[in-house]
């Protein structure tokens, strides 16, 4: 029998397998539904209970349709033959027929972990491993690997040449690529550590560590979703766009519980993109910057009243400029935090003046709670203590900053003077442009050493208020909007999340790290980063701090990836040699996949380079399926996107810092030079170099960049 035969017979006995499960899906697809309906009649009963319960019908019969319907795709890929005769199938999330037999286990329960585990040398009772493709419901390929062939009963059939290099040569989409049926056993291992304490992941380009972070995410929904899905899972990583490939895996995997969010998006209301320079970005990252900033949030705001003159029954009532600045310092001292002593700094003043209008021996003068009424009713009073005291937010503060005068005042002694003047001017553009990535973790800072002022607590006043989105006069559609949407609804700074995954993590700065830490006081975590692609260029130690000092005493598990299934190994040798420069020593995975086609370097004139990087982009077009990443220096990002406009889509216009962990099918790099001058550069270059699939072209007007092998 041909091979060709042979794995045609072997695809139709998967697809008589694949149909039940489609078919049964169907009805449980119909079951759901019709919960969901029913759950709606229950309206006109009208009772609190029954109200509440038939919200948790609706709820619980959405999601469950939900789940069905983004799990479709692909929902039933491996299946293991054991040595005790039993056959499972292994997919998205787990089906059984009607007499409650498991037709699906879910990827993610025990009984699936062998078919990420087992090898030939520990086959862990499984005989066969089989990778089953298919689209949509109909079967297209099988891949087997016979991990114990003396157990193989007769007849048992071996088809196909591995599914991990099938997978690797596909083209790659927009969003990031689902790796569930060819997890490998060294990523498998950091997806199911414990699920307590901190799992760091490292590893070098390639190796999975952003795909094992969010399948370890998904994992830990799944074995304790009470724990996990309602504290909520936050994923951070380096950037919008980053975020953005990331954001269609979780889905996929079934899970909607989790916050996507980047550095320059952790803080509500900021949603930042903006970078500052490497040098200014180490200095803002710096903890000292604390010390900074907790000097501006005592000081006196400018413009603000120096003294104060109240004509009170005829009287001068008086504070002069150094009664205010005692009463300030006096309520500050301590770290007292400026918004929330706000009322004590209030009550000095009115002391002071009560005391004044008790020596001036004032005829008629009332009780002190009295006189303070009435002082509290006079305009020119509450215009003064607002200008005086005003509340603070963090970005009002952080603009004084941009005084060279402030900056100086506030940095003498703690910053060198190189560094004072490398800070100035980096503050200007707060006010039109917003903050940078770099400043959202000062806006943080900020808002802890001020505080918040107290708000008056708000009654709920609406009769009709279910459950947040849900009215009680309300639309099915809203209903099942909000069914779908619930869990993912925490409050703007939700800070008690169960789990922080942190994407990138080598890019996090001190600063950031305490911005991070704060959302993190009750949860465990899973860190992934490969410190050879940071770009921070400050003092390493204190990074190694304040990473330890946000994840407490936590227990530590730790793993390594040593396999990049990214780049083929002639782009991974260029990238391999240009970190070798700096970092000698340092281990690097092993590229697994070989396309034969070495990188391209092309030297081109100033004048020539727009329409050079145009034509080799072009190139790329014609050559891959997938995406083109065009990557320049940061300064350069507005010239390079002018050159390439107009480009279909699938060409995507990065800077070298905004590439930090995604993936092109090509790449072409424009002026590897201008990004390496400086070690944290040829980190960045390394990154940039490493992000291709299938195809990587490097191109600028200064050759020589490329260290000689
Ligand atoms: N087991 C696997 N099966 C199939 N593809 C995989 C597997 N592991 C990783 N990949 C693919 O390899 C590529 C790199 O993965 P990922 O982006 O997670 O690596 P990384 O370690 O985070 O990389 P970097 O540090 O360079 O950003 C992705 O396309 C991912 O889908």
């Amino acid at each position: 029998m041909s091979d060709t035969t042979v794995l045609q017979q072997e695809i139709a006995v998967e697809q008589q397998h694949v149909d039940r499960v489609y078919t049964r899906l169907a009805e449980l697809r119909k079951n759901a539904s019709r919960a969901e309906k029913e759950g709606y009649q229950l309206a006109g009963v009208g009772t609190f209970g029954a109200l509440v319960e038939r919200d948790a019908m609706v709820f619980h019969a959405a999601r469950r349709r939900h789940a069905l319907d983004t799990e479709y795709e692909g929902l039933v890929f491996g299946r293991l033959d054991q040595l005790d005769g039993a056959t499972h199938y292994v997919g998205r999330m787990g089906i059984r027929d009607d007499g409650s037999k498991p037709l699906v286990v879910d990827w993610r329960a025990p009984a699936a972990a062998a078919f990420y585990r087992a090898t030939p040398a520990e086959p862990l009772g499984v005989i066969r491993r089989r990778m089953i493709q298919s689209s949509r419901e109909k079967v297209t390929g099988i891949e087997d690997d016979l991990l114990d062939p003396e157990a193989a009963p007769e007849g048992m059939r071996v088809v196909g040449d591995g599914a991990l290099l099938a997978s690797l040569a596909k083209a790659t989409g927009r969003g990031m690529r689902d790796i569930v049926s060819t997890i490998q056993r060294e990523q498998d291992d950091a997806i199911r550590s414990p699920a307590g304490g901190v799992t760091i992941v490292t590893g070098g380009p390639g190796t999975g560590k952003t795909a094992v972070a969010l399948h370890r995410a998904a994992y830990l929904l799944y074995s304790d979703r009470s724990r996990f899905a309602g504290g909520g899972i936050l994923v951070i990583g380096p950037s919008g766009v980053f975020v953005e490939y990331i954001a269609t895996v979780l889905p996929s995997l079934g899970e909607d519980t989790a916050t996507l969010r980047s550095l320059g998006s952790m803080v509500p209301a900021w949603d930042s993109s903006r970078v500052d320079t490497g040098e200014v970005a180490s200095i803002k990252g710096s903890l000292r910057m604390r010390r900074v900033l907790e000097r501006a949030s005592h000081d006196t705001v400018p413009g603000a009243p120096t003294e104060l003159k109240l004509l009170y029954r005829g009287t001068l009532l008086r504070l002069t400029a150094q009664d205010l600045e005692q009463i300030r310092r006096r309520v500050l001292q301590r770290g007292a935090r400026r918004n929330e002593v706000r009322g004590h700094g209030f009550d000095r003043v009115f002391d002071v003046l009560w005391a004044q209008a008790r020596e001036a021996k004032l005829s008629g003068l009332p009780e002190k709670k009295e006189f303070e009424s009435e002082l509290a009713d006079r305009n020119d009073f509450r215009e003064f203590l607002k200008a005086w005291w005003p509340r603070f937010t963090p970005m009002r503060v952080l603009r004084w900053l941009a005084d060279p005068r402030r900056l100086r005042a506030y940095a003498n002694g703690v910053l060198s003077r190189d560094e004072i003047t490398a800070l100035q001017g980096s503050f200007d553009a707060l006010e039109t442009e917003g903050p940078t990535i770099a400043d959202v973790a000062l806006l943080d800072e900020l808002d802890e050493l001020m505080g918040r002022p107290r708000k008056p607590q708000k009654r709920s006043k609406n009769p009709f208020h279910v459950r947040d989105g849900v009215q009680e006069v309300s639309t099915f559609a809203d209903r099942q909007a909000a069914a779908r949407t619930q869990g993912l609804q925490r409050e703007d700074d939700y800070r008690e999340y169960a789990h922080i995954v942190v994407d990138e993590s080598q890019d996090v700065s001190p600063m950031q790290w305490r911005m991070v830490g704060r959302r993190g006081a009750y949860a465990s975590w899973t860190i992934v980063g490969d410190p050879a692609q940071t770009a921070w260029s400050g003092d390493p130690e204190e990074l190694d701090r304040a990473r330890e000092r946000a994840l407490g005493t936590r227990k530590r598990n730790s793993y390594a990836l040593t396999t990049n299934y990214r780049n083929s190994s002639e782009i991974f040798e260029v990238a391999a040699r240009v970190i070798r420069t700096i970092m000698p020593d340092l281990p690097l995975p092993s590229a697994v996949r070989s396309t034969g086609v070495a990188p391209a370097d092309v030297v081109a004139t100033v004048a020539g380079l727009p329409e050079t990087v145009r034509e080799l982009t072009e190139k790329q077009l014609a050559e891959v399926d997938g995406t083109i990443g065009v990557i320049m220096p940061v300064p350069r990002q507005a010239e390079v996107a002018g050159w390439v406009a107009g480009l279909p889509e699938r060409v995507q216009v990065v800077t070298a810092l905004e590439a930090k962990g995604m993936e092109y099918d090509a790449v072409v790099l424009v002026e590897p030079a201008q990004i390496a001058t400086d070690p944290a550069g040829v980190r960045t270059l390394y990154v940039a170099l490493s992000r291709a699939t299938q195809r990587l072209t490097t191109v600028g007007t200064k050759p020589g960049w490329l260290p000689k092998d």
